[in-house]
């Protein structure tokens, strides 16, 4: 704890506070704009001694669904989304802090998938919130982010939170992001090997907290659970084929429904002569995975915390606590894979999709990413009780960038 403390004092010279330099608490907003929901983030920082030693003290959290994409077609209906969760920041920060308190939104996977024309148009949207309200809105302030930023910031997020980011001993852990549309993945590479054989753009150097990191990160669009659901069928990028029905052998063999996202409807279903179950449901997912993804090889023998839809699967089959979260091997994925797709009427009042959602991780990590069976994964939604989310680092770089540290 002590070293969070010694590490703001960096972060916050004692002489440099332009938000607040007298009151003990400020905030910070950050809006995560995703492809299944919108949530708002209060950051709360407080300045606990006269020596003007500052501490994040906490965070405001609320989410909304569906996301931003769902309006594509109708912007002007965002409105009340973006409103209503801005009231929260209104009641949270004290009225005198409102005009020193940023706010921002950035948005990920859900609108890099829509046309250029559509998304500004949701973001003008919401710019037009943020400036009625009372808060500080910094130039760009509603904006897509770029997916390498996006692994990035959950990067400091964590390595923040566990401590890695202070004192001398610093031992960084690599971060897995499973998204609706896109999935990241994000380590600091210890091997030069790792450096000379990474796709130029993988590797991404990026200053915060006094120190240079030059990391490994990549976003793949498209490689998000949903995203990947609409792969696996086939369906993807295939607007508005009316009425077409897509298979799978990973879905309940009787299955049909219909399904929305991203503002399309498709209709999906089981396959009702042919072959379910977890053996031909992973050929079906490989096709979607298998060489699509660059494989470090340094990461084979580390462990990652993992997060998003990586947690929510875990905790649907049971394989942690919600509240605890835990760590697992990859090959735990694959157990509980093949012990839903192998039994898929035992599990009809879960998600029809849980079959293909495991199938999919397990693949993901293992022919994906290059993982092991028994590499460790660290599944966490909050640490210290903030939530592991890129809009923490993303907090850092907004006060960063307004000045607020050097
Ligand atoms: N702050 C958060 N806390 C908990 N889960 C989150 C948070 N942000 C995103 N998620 C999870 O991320 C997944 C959806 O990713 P999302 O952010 O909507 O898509 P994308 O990152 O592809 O735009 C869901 O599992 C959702 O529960
Ligand atoms: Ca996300």
């Amino acid at each position: 704890h002590s070293n969070r403390v010694m590490w703001f004092q960096d972060f916050f010279p004692p002489n440099m506070c332009p938000i607040n330099a007298k009151d003990d608490t400020f905030y910070g907003i950050m809006f995560d704009a995703g492809s299944t929901g919108t949530r708002i983030h209060i950051y709360t920082f407080v300045q606990k001694s006269p020596e003007n030693l500052l501490e994040l003290e906490g965070e405001i959290f609320e989410s909304v669904k569906p996301g931003l994409s769902a309006y594509a077609d109708q912007p002007e209906k965002e409105k009340n989304m973006s409103l209503r969760l801005l009231d929260m920041a209104i009641d949270a920060v004290p009225p005198h802090l409102w005009k020193k308190t940023p706010v921002v939104l950035k948005a990920t996977a859900g609108l890099r998938l829509l046309s250029e024309e559509k998304a500004q148009a949701l973001l003008l949207e919401v710019r037009e919130v943020f400036e009625e309200s009372p808060f500080l809105v910094p130039e760009d302030s509603v904006s897509i982010m770029d997916g390498s930023y996006e692994g990035i910031l959950a990067w400091i997020t964590v390595n923040f939170l566990t401590g890695q980011l202070s004192g001398q001993n610093q031992h960084t852990v690599g971060t897995l992001d499973l998204g609706g549309a896109s999935t990241q993945i994000t380590f600091l590479p210890q091997f030069e090997e790792t450096l000379k054989e990474a796709p130029g753009d993988f590797l991404t150097s990026f200053e915060m907290f006094n120190s240079t990191y030059k990391l490994y990160t990549h976003s793949y669009l498209g490689f998000g659970l949903k995203a990947a659901r609409l792969a696996i069928l086939g369906a993807l990028n295939m607007e508005a084929v009316d009425g077409q029905m897509f298979r799978s052998s990973c879905l309940p063999k009787h299955l049909e429904a219909e399904w929305h996202f991203g503002g399309v409807k498709y209709r999906y279903g089981g396959n009702k002569e042919g072959e379910t179950g977890f053996k031909p449901c992973y050929l079906e997912v490989l096709k979607v995975v298998k060489g699509k993804l660059h494989q470090p090889t340094e990461i084979r023998g580390s462990s990652f915390y993992a997060f998003s839809y990586y947690y929510d699967r875990a905790v649907d089959t049971n394989l942690i606590d919600y509240e605890q979260g835990g760590i697992l091997e990859v090959k735990d994925f694959e157990r509980k894979a093949k012990e839903v797709c192998d039994n898929m009427e035992r599990y009809n009042s879960a998600s029809p999709f849980l079959c293909m959602d495991l199938t999919y991780i397990t693949a993901l990590l293992k022919e994906g990413f290059g993982f092991r069976d028994n590499t460790l994964l660290q599944l966490t939604k909050k640490v210290n009780n903030i939530e592991t989310s890129w809009t923490l680092g993303a907090t850092f770089h907004l006060l960063q960038s307004l000045g607020i540290t050097y």
